[in-house]
Order: structure tokens, then sequence, then C-alpha cells
């Protein structure tokens, strides 16, 4: 399996069903190079998403794919997690790393933020989130990023860079040539036509491309995807 520069960032959708949800990512991890996975369950209880943890979690360790907990430093750390995901409005950075520890994953969510990035990744967190880079039907993002944001900072810091918000296939080009380390993805890898594995190959051959400084078929609008 080819590993790019820049990696997939798997989120999943905000509500599933565990058991139903399972296979379809081992279908995605199995596909190609996803470099991580963010369970992110929106309104649900604290025991849907240990129950969802227990199922989802050891399909991505078992293949060495990060499993990262949106939202809940606490119960990313009980269950077992690589690392949790704190957005501006969450439990504080600060806060986050002292309840995971200093070997778990924190990311922190900056918007279109560089103060809030410098901020971030000065207190220590292992990557910052940029975004929303195109429309998204996922939730209602309220800040709007701009590929530039991933140039400066990527440039001027060491810190890992994850773009979200509107990402296919088709459109991701400019976020890698930019400099995004990761891409996080939900509705175009989950809503494709084809399924989660044909997703998961048709963005790391976007990505190659990109990086290659190619123009992709798929970034050209040759192959339609998912939202
Ligand atoms: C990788 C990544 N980036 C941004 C977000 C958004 O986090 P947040 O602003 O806390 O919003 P919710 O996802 O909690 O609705 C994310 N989850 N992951
Ligand atoms: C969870 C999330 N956070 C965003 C942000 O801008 O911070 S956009 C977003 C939704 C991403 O889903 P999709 O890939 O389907 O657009
Ligand atoms: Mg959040």
């Amino acid at each position: 399996m080819t590993e790019t520069a820049c990696r997939l960032y798997l989120v999943t959708p905000p509500v599933l069903e565990p058991a139903a949800f399972a296979p379809k990512l081992t279908e995605a991890l199995d596909a190609g190079d996803v470099a991580c996975v963010q369970l992110r369950l929106k309104d649900c209880s604290d025991d849907a998403v240990r129950r969802a943890c227990d199922v989802l979690r050891p399909i991505a360790q078992d293949r060495g794919v990060a499993f990262i907990l949106n939202d809940h430093p606490a119960l990313a750390r009980e269950t077992g997690c690589d690392g949790v995901h704190v957005g501006q409005k969450d439990t504080p950075y600060a806060q986050a790393r002292r309840i995971v520890g200093n070997d778990a994953i924190v990311g922190v969510t900056c918007h279109d933020s560089r103060h809030l990035a410098m901020e971030a990744g000065e207190a220590g967190a292992d990557y910052v989130a940029f975004g929303a880079f195109f429309p998204t039907t996922t939730k209602d993002a309220e800040f709007k990023a701009e590929p530039e944001l991933l140039r400066w900072w990527s440039e001027l810091m060491e810190v890992p860079c994850v773009a979200i918000g509107g990402i296919t296939q088709e459109n991701c080009g400019p976020l890698v040539r930019a400099g995004a380390d990761f891409l996080a993805v939900v509705g175009a890898v989950w809503n494709h036509p084809d399924g989660p594995g044909a997703a998961v190959k048709a963005f790391n051959a976007a990505i190659a491309a990109a990086e290659s400084g190619a123009t992709s078929g798929a970034e050209s609008g040759v192959e339609s995807t998912g939202e």
C-alpha cells in the first residue's frame, strides 16, 4: 500500500448502529491507506459511545489505524482509544490532555483561525484542524477556511494540520497541494455510491495525483462520488 505525505482521516457518521457499521469500516480500512478513524457520535448516551468504541476500536487498531474519539476525553481514556478530538466549545485542550495523558493524541478544532491554531500548537496539540473548506451537509459549519491557511501553517509550523468540511475526491487536490497533512472526511466516504472501499481507493489516488502535481480524473470531475 503506497503511503502518501497527506493521508486520509475518516470521521464516522454522527448516527450509527455499531454492528451494522462495523463491516463498512472494515471495508474502508482494508481498501487502502487510512491514518486515523474518529468516532463522532452526536446526541447519544455515554453508554452508546462506549458500545460503539468496543465494537469499532479494535477494527481500526488491529490494522494499525489510530482510533480517536470526538468530544469525550474521559471516555476516550476509559475505552482505550488512541486519543481525543476537542473543539472550541468542548473540554479545553489542557484539561483534555490531563485526562488522556501525554502518550495519547489530542487534536483541536481551530476553524479558520491562525490565532487558535498557534495557541493549540504551542500548548502541545498533536494536530490542528481547519475548516470548513467546502459546503457540507454533515453539520452546520459556522466557519469557512481557505487553502492558503494550510499553506501558511505548513510552511511555518511542525504541528500537523487537518483539513475538514465537504472534502471529496474531486475537490481535495488544492488542499493536498497547499500542505494538508490529513484530509478528514465523512460524506464522501460513507455515502459513496460504490461503497466506502471504492471511496478510500479514489481518495488515495486523488491524493497521490495531487502530490505528483497531476490533475487526476477525479479532480477534473470525471468520477462521481457521494456528497
Ligand atoms: C478532524 C476534525 N476537525 C474538526 C472537527 C469539529 O470539531 P467541533 O468543532 O468540536 O465540532 P463537532 O465535530 O464536535 O460537532 C472534528 N470533529 N474533527
Ligand atoms: C465534523 C465537521 N467539522 C467541520 C468543521 O468545519 O470544523 S466540518 C465537519 C463535517 C465534515 O463532514 P463532511 O466530510 O461530510 O463534509
Ligand atoms: Mg466537538
